[in-house]
């Protein structure tokens, strides 16, 4: 192994090749988390371009075709002769598996979720686990039998081969999906693979990101002014740290009050937010925009275009604003800051290849004619890490740790029509819901608990003795590591029936209270 003294100033990287996976950035970021350097590659990059980079070990994603239909992505066999290491996790696994002989077919039997594995044979690759255990997994197609020379690790109900390896020629292969949390050993198996599969040392430790970005906005701004889209939440709120230490006062934070918000948030901006960061705060009272702009639609993906769309169009008023109170001499502002980050772009079909589940209001809904030129220090890290990040600026603890909020808010937590009295109703709910939550104290727990009016559902029930006909609350409370999975929160039930009474007791228009007990996936966090 190379010595410390010697090592060369970029270590050789773990590829990671990106078949349109959901997490390929989770899989880049695990063997980040595992003190190994890691690069995400598209899967068009030929074997060739591959080896270029010289890999230490690569990792083939999963994705969502088939290994057998026509045109699907596929791994040259001649890749498995280079000598480097090889992951193939899901789709990667098993297109390892149809390039080397074995034989990949639906079952009929598809895993979504949390999934029980035999261990078999732990190999180099399950080593230590136990010999039942939990995996996420999300596939419709299995290997059936492994290819010549690998020896099978482990199967469940749905998959005869649910994990392999070839230990002499380095090759190995899991249906699962160990980059996400919910998998209970994945972490283990990740490590396992590279650092005795693959023989790496757990010797690299990510760069200063404050720096780095720091430098790079430095770099994209110069002396220009520039405006951040601030929404009080967590992201937002590390962006504009990021670039007030950049470029100071050439900074203004812009809030749009959509009239989408939670009882009281705007209030807790424009009073505590500013107390404890001390930024330049405009406010915008948009409600009446937004809600003309959103009469009438009931397709979330057309909500969530036309709210993406009048952000952009309140944030180019503001810049106006901004340009005419610096007088005649006011430069345009070119820049706008956003808290994009990577699952955003992801989810809205960024990721090479990746489908498009939900188009977020700043990245896939953006309008086309978008004159700003955006600044996006976090677009490639997790919630996690901007939380660290975070911390490390100083940044209070209670905006570090606040729950996340979607930008176009109760807007897509209103299932049908969007009109100002199911906004109060959503409000009402949403309030008790919350303020229920964190008399239990549960709010560490829980990553995030959306609150869903089903405006187009009603039902019968009976208040005070008379017959009522109204719409039901949903719950959604959901843990998640960093949102591209997520599980249903086991809430007490005492505490879920205090929120049922209340909230059918104080919000007339509710007679039903739900629980949603969806993991994501198959159910993706918000309900729209
Ligand atoms: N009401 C708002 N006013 C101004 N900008 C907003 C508003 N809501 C969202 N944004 C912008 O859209 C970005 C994405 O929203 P998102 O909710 O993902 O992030 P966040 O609110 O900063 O953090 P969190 O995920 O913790 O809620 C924000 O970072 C911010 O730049
Ligand atoms: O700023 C945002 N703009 C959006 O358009 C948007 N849609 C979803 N979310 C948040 O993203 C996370 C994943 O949500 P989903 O499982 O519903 O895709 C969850 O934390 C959601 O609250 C959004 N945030
Ligand atoms: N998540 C995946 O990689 C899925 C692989 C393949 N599309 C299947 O359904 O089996
Ligand atoms: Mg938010």
């Amino acid at each position: 192994m190379t010595s410390p003294a010697t090592a060369p100033a970029t270590p050789r990287p773990v590829l990671v090749v990106d078949f349109g996976a959901q997490y390929a950035q989770l899989i880049a970021r695990r063997v980040r988390e595992a003190k190994v350097y890691s690069e995400i590659v598209p899967h068009t990059f030929t074997t060739e371009q591959m080896l270029a980079k010289d890999p230490a070990a690569i990792i083939l994603s999963g994705g969502p075709s088939s290994v057998y239909a026509a045109g699907a992505p596929f791994v040259d066999p001649a890749l498995f002769d280079a000598g480097v290491p090889v992951l193939g996790i899901c789709y990667g696994f098993q297109a390892m598996a149809q390039a080397l002989g074995g034989t990949v077919a639906q079952t009929g039997a598809r895993e979504y979720g949390g999934t029980e594995v035999e261990v078999c044979s732990a190999g180099v690759l399950l080593a230590g686990t136990p010999a039942n255990q939990t995996t996420w997994m999300s596939h419709g197609d299995s290997v059936h039998s492994a290819p010549e020379g690998f020896e099978v690790l482990a199967t469940s109900s749905g998959s005869p081969v649910a994990a392999f390896e070839d230990a002499g020629r380095r090759l190995y292969g899991v249906q699962w999906h160990p980059e996400v949390k919910h998998s209970a050993h994945g972490q283990a198996v990740l490590e396992h693979f590279l650092y005795e599969g693959a023989g790496l040392a757990p010797d690299w430790t990510p760069g200063n990101v404050i720096a780095d970005q720091v430098a790079a906005i430095r770099a994209q701004i110069g002396d220009a002014r520039v405006i951040c889209a601030l929404s009080g939440g967590v992201d937002s709120a590390v962006a504009a740290a990021l670039v007030q230490e950049a470029v100071g006062d050439q900074l203004t934070c812009v809030h749009v009050d959509h009239g989408l918000m939670r009882a009281g948030e705007v209030e807790q901006i424009e009073n505590d937010f500013v107390a404890s960061t001390g930024v330049n705060l405009v406010i915008r009272d948009e409600k009446e925009r937004f809600l003309a702009a959103l009469d009438g639609v009931r397709d979330p993906e057309t909500k969530r275009k036309i709210i993406g769309r009048e952000f952009i169009r309140v944030f180019e008023d503001a810049q106006r604003d901004i340009v005419a109170e610096a007088g005649a001499h006011g430069e345009q502002v070119r820049f706008l800051v956003q808290g994009t980050l990577y699952p955003d772009v992801v989810e809205s079909g960024g990721g090479e290849g990746a489908a498009n589940i939900k188009s977020h209001h700043n990245v896939g809904g953006l309008p086309d004619d978008l004159q700003f030129e955006l600044v996006e220090p976090l677009r490639t890290l997790f919630k996690d890490e901007v939380r660290a990040v975070g911390r490390e600026l100083g940044v209070p603890e209670e905006i570090v740790s606040r729950q996340p909020f979607p930008g176009p808010g109760l807007g897509i937590r209103i299932v049908g029509e969007v009109t100002a009295e199911r906004l109060e109703t959503l409000r009402k709910a949403d309030a008790i819901a919350r303020e229920e939550l964190t008399r239990a104290g549960l709010d560490g727990e829980i990553w995030q608990c959306p609150v869903v009016l089903l405006a187009d559902v009603r039902s019968v029930g009976v208040q005070g003795d008379g017959r009522t006909y109204g719409h039901p609350i949903v719950l959604r409370p959901v843990s998640s590591e960093d949102a591209m999975t997520a599980d249903w929160t086991r809430l007490p039930y005492d505490v879920l029936s205090v929120i049922s009474t209340r909230i059918t007791n104080e919000v007339s228009e509710v007679n039903r209270v739900v629980l949603d007990v969806t993991s994501k996936p198959p159910g993706t966090i918000e309900w729209e």
